[in-house]
C-alpha cells in the first residue's frame, strides 16, 4: 500500500466548475516518514541498476502514457480545468521528457583523468537519494513529469507533492512507473499543503527539493532546504517581458502575444505579461491583438473547440479580477475582457471564468506591470529604442522568461543576450521543448529542467584518486 493511502485527515477540494469532484486525503507525519521509508529501500534497488535499466523502464512509462493520453488528458482538464486540447500537449512533452531522461540514462558517466606515475583518477556521477518534487496547480502532470524523470534517469527516488488544488493526474503517473517497472515506493505521492511540504522538506532523509511554486513558498522553501544543507531546484514565478519591433511580421507577433498570455487562462509561470510595442505599429498591433483576443472561445473544457476554461478556484479569480480593477484605477484602459464570464450552458454556472483582458496605457510603475497575475491579463507597454525597451524590460526582480519578435537577425540575437531571464524566445513565444533548459534568474529560481544539464541537479559527483605506486611518506 502505498503512503497516500494511509492518510486521515479529510480535506474538500472545490474545483474549478464550482463543484467537489474528489475528496483526498491529507499526509501527516506519520505517511511521510513512511513514503521516506518506503522510498529509501527503493532507492536500495534502483540506484543498483545500470542507466541503461533504468532507462528502459522510463522508455516503457513514456509508452504507456502516451498510450494512456486521453485518458490523462481528461483527467487533467478535470483536475485543473485547462482545456482538453492544452492538456493533450502537456501530456505530450510529459511522456517526450521521459523519451529524453530515458535516452541519457545509459550514457551519464564521469571521466577518467591521467596522473603522474601511471596513477590516475576518475569521476562517478551518483544519484543523490531520496528526493521530493513539489508542484503547483497549472501544469500537475507535466510538472510531476518533469521533475521525477530526471531524477527517476539518475537513480534516485522521488516522493512528489501535488498542490491541494489539483491532486488526481499525479496519481496516473505513480500508477505508470509502478506498472512500467520502477520498485514500489520508488516515486510516490504524498498529499496535502504547506504543512505536508514542510515535513518532506525537513526530512533529514531527504537529499533534496525541487520546487515548483511562488516566490513566497520558494524562499520558505530554501530556508528549510538550507537548515539542512540540501540542494534545491526553484522554479518560481515571473513578469516576463515580450519585445515587438515595428520591423516584425505582425501576424505572427499577435499570435506570439496570444501564445504569450491565454495559455491555461493566462496561469503559466514563463508568460510574457508585460507586452513592450514599438511606437510604430502600436496602433495596429493593438487593434489585431483585441480582435484575436476577442475570438477566444471561453467555455466547457472538455469540449474540442473550447481554447479557455475556468481559473483554478473563487479566490484565484477574485484576485485576478482585482488587478484588473485596480490597473483600471492606476489609468490602465481595458480593451476588452477583465469581466467575469457567466457561460450559457446551465451546467457550467458555478464555474471560476472570467473573460481575457487586454489592458493599454500601461505605465512601468502600474501593479499591474509589476506584479505577476497568474490570470488572462496582458499589459500592452510602448516603446521607442531598442535600449530604452532592454531597460524597462530588466527592471525588475523576476527573470523566467522573455521574447522578441523582430526580422533583423542581429538585433534578436543582441536583444537575447542583454535580456536578464533564464529563456529567450526568438519570433515565437512559450515554446519550451524537453530538449532545451528551462529555469529562471533572479527572483524567479535557480536549477533547470529539461534539457541535458538538468542531470547535474539531481546528480553528484564523486572523484576517486587510484594509486599505481608506493605511498611517499613525509614522515
Ligand atoms: N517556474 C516554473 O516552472 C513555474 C511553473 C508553474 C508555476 N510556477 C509558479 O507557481 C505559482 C502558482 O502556483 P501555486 O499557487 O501552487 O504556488 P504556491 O507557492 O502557493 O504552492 C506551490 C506548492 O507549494 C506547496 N507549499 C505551500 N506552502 C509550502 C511550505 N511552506 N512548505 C512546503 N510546501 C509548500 C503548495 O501546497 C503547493 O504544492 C506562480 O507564482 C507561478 O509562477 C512556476
Ligand atoms: O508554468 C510554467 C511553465 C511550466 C510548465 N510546466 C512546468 N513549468
Amino acid at each position: 500500500m502505498s503512503a497516500w493511502q494511509l492518510c486521515e485527515v479529510t480535506l474538500p477540494f472545490p474545483v474549478s466548475l464550482g463543484r467537489v469532484i474528489a475528496t483526498v486525503t491529507c499526509s501527516g507525519e506519520k505517511e511521510v516518514n513512511l513514503a521516506v521509508q518506503d522510498a529509501k529501500a527503493a532507492f536500495k534497488i534502483w540506484s543498483k541498476k545500470s542507466g541503461l535499466e533504468r532507462g528502459q523502464i522510463l522508455f516503457e512509462a513514456a509508452r504507456m502514457i502516451r498510450e494512456r493520453t486521453e485518458e490523462i488528458a481528461i483527467m487533467e482538464t478535470i483536475n485543473n480545468g485547462k482545456s482538453i486540447f492544452e492538456a493533450r500537449d502537456d501530456i505530450k512533452t510529459s511522456w517526450q521528457c521521459l523519451e529524453f531522461f530515458a535516452g541519457l540514462a545509459g550514457s551519464m558517466a564521469g571521466e577518467h583523468i591521467q596522473l603522474p606515475g601511471g596513477s590516475f583518477g576518475y569521476t562517478r556521477r551518483e544519484p543523490l537519494g531520496v528526493c521530493v518534487g513539489i508542484g503547483a496547480w497549472n501544469y500537475p502532470f507535466q510538472i510531476a513529469s518533469w521533475k521525477s524523470a530526471p531524477a527517476l534517469a539518475c537513480g534516485n527516488a522521488m516522493i512528489f507533492k501535488p498542490s491541494p488544488f489539483t491532486p488526481l493526474s499525479v496519481l496516473l503517473l505513480a500508477e505508470i512507473y509502478t506498472e512500467a517497472g520502477v520498485p514500489p515506493g520508488l516515486f510516490n505521492v504524498v498529499q496535502g499543503g504547506a504543512a505536508t511540504g514542510q515535513l518532506l522538506c525537513q526530512h533529514h532523509d531527504v537529499a533534496k527539493v525541487s520546487f515548483t511554486g511562488s516566490v513566497p513558498t520558494g524562499t520558505k522553501i530554501i530556508e528549510m532546504a538550507a537548515k539542512g544543507i540540501k540542494p534545491v531546484t526553484l522554479e518560481l514565478g515571473g513578469k516576463s517581458p515580450l519585445i515587438i519591433f515595428s520591423d516584425c511580421d505582425l501576424e505572427n507577433a499577435v499570435k506570439g502575444a496570444l501564445i504569450a498570455n491565454f495559455l491555461t487562462q493566462g496561469e503559466v509561470c514563463c508568460n510574457g505579461t508585460r507586452v513592450f510595442v514599438q511606437k510604430e505599429i502600436l496602433d495596429k498591433f493593438t487593434e489585431q491583438v483585441v480582435k484575436a483576443t476577442q475570438r477566444i472561445k471561453i467555455g466547457d473544457p472538455l469540449l474540442e473547440d473550447t481554447r479557455m476554461g475556468p481559473l483554478i478556484n473563487r479566490p484565484h479569480l477574485e484576485r485576478v479580477l482585482g488587478f484588473v480593477k485596480q490597473a483600471k484605477e492606476q489609468g490602465a484602459k481595458v480593451l476588452c475582457g477583465g469581466d467575469l464570464h457567466v457561460p450559457r450552458d446551465p451546467k457550467l454556472k458555478g464555474g471560476y471564468y472570467m473573460t481575457p483582458c487586454v489592458l493599454t496605457d500601461c505605465k512601468d510603475d502600474m501593479t499591474c506591470v509589476k506584479e505577476e497575475i497568474f490570470g488572462p491579463v496582458m499589459s500592452i507597454l510602448s516603446f521607442d529604442t531598442e535600449a530604452e525597451v532592454l531597460e524597462r524590460a530588466n527592471n525588475t526582480t523576476f527573470g523566467l522568461a522573455s521574447g522578441v519578435f523582430t526580422r533583423d537577425v542581429q538585433r534578436a540575437h543582441r536583444v537575447a543576450a542583454e535580456l536578464q531571464a533564464g529563456v529567450c524566445c526568438i519570433n515565437n513565444y512559450n515554446i519550451n521543448p524537453v530538449e532545451l533548459p528551462f529555469g529562471g534568474y533572479k527572483k524567479s529560481g535557480f536549477g533547470r529542467e529539461n534539457g541535458r544539464v538538468t542531470v547535474e541537479c539531481y546528480s553528484q559527483l564523486k572523484t576517486v584518486y587510484v594509486e599505481m605506486g608506493d605511498v611517499e611518506s613525509v614522515f
